[in-house]
C-alpha cells in the first residue's frame, strides 16, 4: 500500500485519531507525548492537499522551532510523491515574513521594514547591551533585565504589565529597537508583531490570505507566542470567510515560557465556538513503565499505552557530571556492541555545552555521536546545506533524497533562471565539493551556483542565516575549522548517537534515553525555586525528556553540580522531580 493510505489505515484502528481526521469544521487536537499528533497533522495536511486544494490555492502549516518544522516537513514528504509549492510548511517567523511582511508591508505603511536586513543573534544581543548599558548604571544588577525585556515583547505584555515590570525595562525594550533600526535592522519579534498590525488593521490582507489558505494547521499550539495566535483568530475566527484550523498540541509540553509564548492559548482555541475539540489518550511510543512514571511526576491520568514493559531508572553517580559521562558512554557501548543503532540512543545534557563535551568524550571512546545543539541558528537554510554536505560527504546512500534536495534548493531561490540551469549549476557544485574542502569554501561554492549568487533567497531568514553561517566559517570566525565533513555530521542522524539539551529533544524519539545531570539547582535550575511558573515549565521540560524514550529512559545523578562555563560546583541532592516520580 501506498504511504498515505497506509498511514490513514493505521488512524482509523484509533476511534479519537480516526475522528479528529474527519472532521470538517475546525478541530483542535490536544494530546500526551507519543500519541501520534504529528502523524495524524501531517496525514491530514497530505490527504486535504490531495483532496481539495489545487493552486493557486494552498495550505499553511506552521510551528514555532526549525527542528519541528523540519520534522513535519519531512513527514508530510514521506506522505507524498511530490513537492507542492502551494503548500507552506515553516515557522511561525518564515509564515509572517514570506506571507504577510513580504506582499503587504509597503500598501500597508511598513515600507522601510522591507529595506531592513534581519539582526542575527550577535547583532539582537549587541543592541541589548548596548541599551542596557545606556539606561542602568556601571555596577548595577543587570542579569534578567535582557531575558525581561525580550518576553515582554514577545507576549505583547500589556500597559499594566510593562509598569509591573518596572520603566527601566520598557526603556530598555524601547532603545533595543531604535538601536537596531539605526543600524538598518530589525528582529523576528517586531517583524510578528508588524504583521499582526497588519493583519489586524487591513480587511484585504485576511481576505486575501483566507483565499490563499482556506486551511491552517499549526502544531504544538501550546508554543506559539501571542501574536501568532491572533493572527490564526483573525483569520480562522474573524468576520467574513474563514480559513479551517486543524491544530494539535499539548499543555503538559509547553516548555517556552521563557520567550513569551502562552501555553493556556491552547485551552482558549479549544474552547471556541465552531470547534471540535478532540482529546487523544494513547500513548505508543512509550512502554507502560514511562508512561507510569511520567504520569507520576506531572499527576496526569488517563494515558494509555500499547506495550508493557520498559523501564525508568535513576542512577546515582559519584563524581560528578564528567563521571556521568563516562558511565553513560560505557553503557552506551555495550548497546552497541549488542546491535542497538547508534541513532537510536540519545543522551539529553544540560546545556549545549554539555552535549558537545559528551560528543568529544563518546568520540575519544570510538563511538560515533553527534551534538544536536547547532552553534548556529537552525533554519529551513542551515539544516539544507548540512543536507547537501551529507550528499557530498556520504553519497545518496544516507537517507539523501538527491531530487527533494535539488527541489529545496530552487524553493529557497527566487529563481529568474529555468528550472533546469539551477539545478545543473547545484549539481556542478556538489561534484567539485569534497569531504575535506573548508565549510567556508564549501558554503561559497554552493551560493555562487545559485541564481543570483544567492542574492535571490527567498526568505530574510535564510538571508541572515546565510549571513550568519559565512561569517562563523570565515578565517577570523568561531567555526573557521570547519570543514564539509562536520557540516555533513550534524545533517546526518543515522550511525551517530545523538547528543542535545533536553529542550531540544522535544519532538524526537529514541529506543534508549540517558539523562545527565540531573541535580537539583539543573533541574529544576536554581533560579526557577523562585517562580512557580519557571518551576512547573522546568517540570514539563523534564517530563517531555523522560517520554522521549520508547523502550529505556536511564538518569543519572551526582552529590554535587558544576558549572562549565565558571568551574564552580557547589554540592546538591537528585532532582526534586525524581522523587515525584518515586525513582528515589
Ligand atoms: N494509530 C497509530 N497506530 C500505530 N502507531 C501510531 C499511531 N499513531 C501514532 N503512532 C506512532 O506513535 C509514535 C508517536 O507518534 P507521533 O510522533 O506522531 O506522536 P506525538 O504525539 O507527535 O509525540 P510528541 O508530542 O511526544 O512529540 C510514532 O512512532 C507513530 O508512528
Amino acid at each position: 500500500m501506498k504511504p498515505l493510505p497506509a498511514s490513514i489505515e493505521e488512524l482509523k484502528t484509533n476511534e479519537r485519531q480516526w475522528e479528529a481526521f474527519n472532521t470538517e469544521g475546525h478541530c483542535v487536537v490536544t494530546a500526551p507525548p507519543g500519541s501520534g499528533k504529528t502523524k495524524l497533522l501531517s496525514t491530514r495536511i497530505a490527504f486535504d492537499v490531495a483532496a481539495y486544494i489545487s493552486p493557486p490555492q494552498g495550505a499553511a502549516c506552521v510551528t514555532l522551532t526549525n527542528a519541528a518544522a523540519g520534522e513535519l516537513a519531512r513527514r508530510v514528504n514521506s506522505l507524498t510523491d511530490q513537492s507542492r509549492r502551494n503548500l507552506f510548511i515553516g515557522t511561525v517567523h518564515a509564515f509572517t515574513l514570506k506571507e504577510i511582511i513580504r506582499p503587504f508591508a509597503t500598501v500597508c505603511g511598513f515600507p522601510d521594514l522591507l529595506t531592513r536586513k534581519i539582526a542575527t543573534n550577535k547583532q539582537v544581543n549587541a543592541a541589548y547591551r548596548s541599551a542596557v548599558a545606556e539606561i542602568y548604571p556601571r555596577g548595577e544588577d543587570t542579569r534578567n533585565v535582557i531575558s525581561t525585556a525580550k518576553q515582554h515583547l514577545t507576549m505583547l505584555a500589556t500597559e499594566d504589565e510593562w509598569r509591573k515590570a518596572g520603566a527601566r525595562i520598557q526603556r530598555v525594550a524601547q532603545r533595543y529597537s531604535e538601536v537596531l533600526a539605526d543600524q538598518g535592522l530589525v528582529d523576528f519579534d517586531s517583524l510578528i508583531r508588524a504583521a499582526l498590525t497588519i493583519t489586524e488593521q487591513n480587511s484585504f490582507v485576511r481576505n486575501l490570505l483566507v483565499a490563499k489558505f482556506p486551511r491552517i494547521y499549526v502544531d504544538e499550539y501550546q508554543d506559539l507566542a501571542p501574536a501568532l495566535d491572533k493572527i490564526v483568530r483573525l483569520l480562522c475566527f474573524g468576520e467574513g470567510k474563514k480559513s479551517l484550523l486543524f491544530a494539535v498540541g499539548d499543555y503538559n509540553q509547553a516548555i517556552y515560557g521563557w520567550l513569551g509564548s502562552r501555553p493556556e492559548l491552547l485551552k482558549e482555541i479549544g474552547q471556541l465556538e465552531g470547534v471540535s475539540p478532540v482529546e487523544l489518550k494513547v500513548n505508543y511510543r512509550c512502554a507502560q513503565e514511562i508512561i507510569d512514571a511520567a504520569n507520576r511526576l506531572l499527576e496526569v491520568g488517563g494515558v494509555e499505552g500499547t506495550r508493557s514493559g520498559g523501564s525508568v531508572e535513576a542512577h546515582y553517580c559519584p563524581g560528578g557530571i564528567l563521571r556521568q559521562y563516562d558511565k553513560v558512554a560505557d553503557t552506551i557501548a555495550h548497546l552497541i556492541a549488542s546491535g542497538e543503532p547508534e541513532h537510536e540512543i540519545a543522551v539529553l545534557c544540560p546545556t549545549n555545552d554539555h552535549s558537545a563535551l559528551f560528543v568529544e568524550v563518546c568520540r575519544s571512546l570510538g563511538i560515533p555521536a553527534v551534538n544536536q545543539g547547532s552553534p548556529y541558528v537552525s533554519t529551513t537554510f542551515t539544516a539544507l546545506v548540512e543536507q547537501l554536505a551529507v550528499w557530498v560527504v556520504h553519497g545518496g546512500e544516507d537517507a539523501v533524497d538527491p531530487s527533494r534536495l535539488l527541489l529545496d534548493w530552487k524553493y529557497l531561490h527566487e529563481s529568474t533562471q529555468d528550472g533546469l540551469e539551477s539545478e545543473v549549476a547545484l549539481l556542478k557544485a556538489i561534484r567539485e565539493s569534497t569531504a575535506g574542502e573548508s565549510a567556508a569554501s564549501f558554503l561559497q561554492r554552493l551560493m555562487s551556483s545559485s541564481p543570483g549568487n544567492g542574492s535571490g533567497l527567498l526568505r530574510s531568514e535564510d538571508q541572515a542565516s546565510c549571513t550568519e553561517l559565512t561569517e562563523m566559517f570565515a578565517a577570523d570566525g568561531e567555526l573557521a575549522h570547519w570543514t564539509t565533513n562536520e557540516l555533513s555530521e550534524r545533517g546526518r542522524r543515522k550511525g551517530q548517537v545523538q547528543a542535545c539539551t533536553m529542550s531540544s529533544s522535544k519532538g524526537l524519539e529514541f529506543d534508549y534515553v540517558f539523562i545527565v545531570g540531573a541535580n537539583d539547582g539543573m533541574i529544576p535550575h536554581f533560579s526557577s525555586q523562585y517562580s512557580a511558573s519557571k518551576m512547573a515549565e522546568d517540570q514539563r521540560k523534564f517530563y517531555v525528556s523522560v517520554t522521549r524514550a520508547r523502550q529505556e529512559t536511564h538518569i543519572y545523578y551526582s552529590e554535587w553540580i558544576e558549572w562549565l562555563t565558571t568551574g564552580n560546583s557547589r554540592p546538591s541532592g537528585p532532582s526534586r522531580f525524581l522523587r515525584q516520580m518515586g525513582l528515589v
